[in-house]
């Protein structure tokens, strides 16, 4: 799978999207390691804190199905510029994909941006900071 259909898959999940309080449409298209492309698109909801984006509906609809190793992420919406992740899907993105993992930003326009999860996310909060966790 290219980088192109990646994108095409995210244009198919952004169909998909339940955005009728922003109207703001996205999609997502996860690739897995083996090949499988997981879709996800935003679903709001009158609470509007309560939404998730399209970036993290991929990710946790790949984790509930036991599937953890992920090779790409592509990200579509109709923006000026290609969409960069929110904070909170850059955190997600950032605990179950490896550093190196590719992320491609997309719009309608076929505009594309790419860079890796550690770009995404630099100086993140990990697993690994609760470790040595202790109380004062
Ligand atoms: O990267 C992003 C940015 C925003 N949204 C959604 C959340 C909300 O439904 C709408 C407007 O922020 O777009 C995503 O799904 N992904
Ligand atoms: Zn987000």
């Amino acid at each position: 799978m290219d980088i192109n259909q990646l994108i095409q898959e995210a244009e198919r999940a952004k169909k998909k999207a339940y955005a009728p309080y922003s109207k703001f449409t996205v999609g997502a298209a996860l690739l897995t390691k083996d090949g499988t492309v997981y879709h996800g698109c935003n679903i709001e909801n009158a609470a509007y804190s309560v939404t998730v984006c399209a970036e993290r509906v991929a990710i946790f609809k790949a984790l509930s199905e036991g599937v953890n190793e992920f090779s790409a992420l592509a990200v579509t919406a109709n923006t000026d510029r290609p969409i960069a992740p929110c904070g909170a899907c850059r955190q997600v993105i950032t605990e179950h994909c490896h550093k190196g993992m590719k992320v491609i930003m997309a719009n309608s326009k076929r505009e594309t941006h790419e860079c890796t999860v550690g770009q995404l996310l630099p100086f993140a909060f990990s697993r690994e900071d609760l470790n040595e966790q202790h109380d004062e």
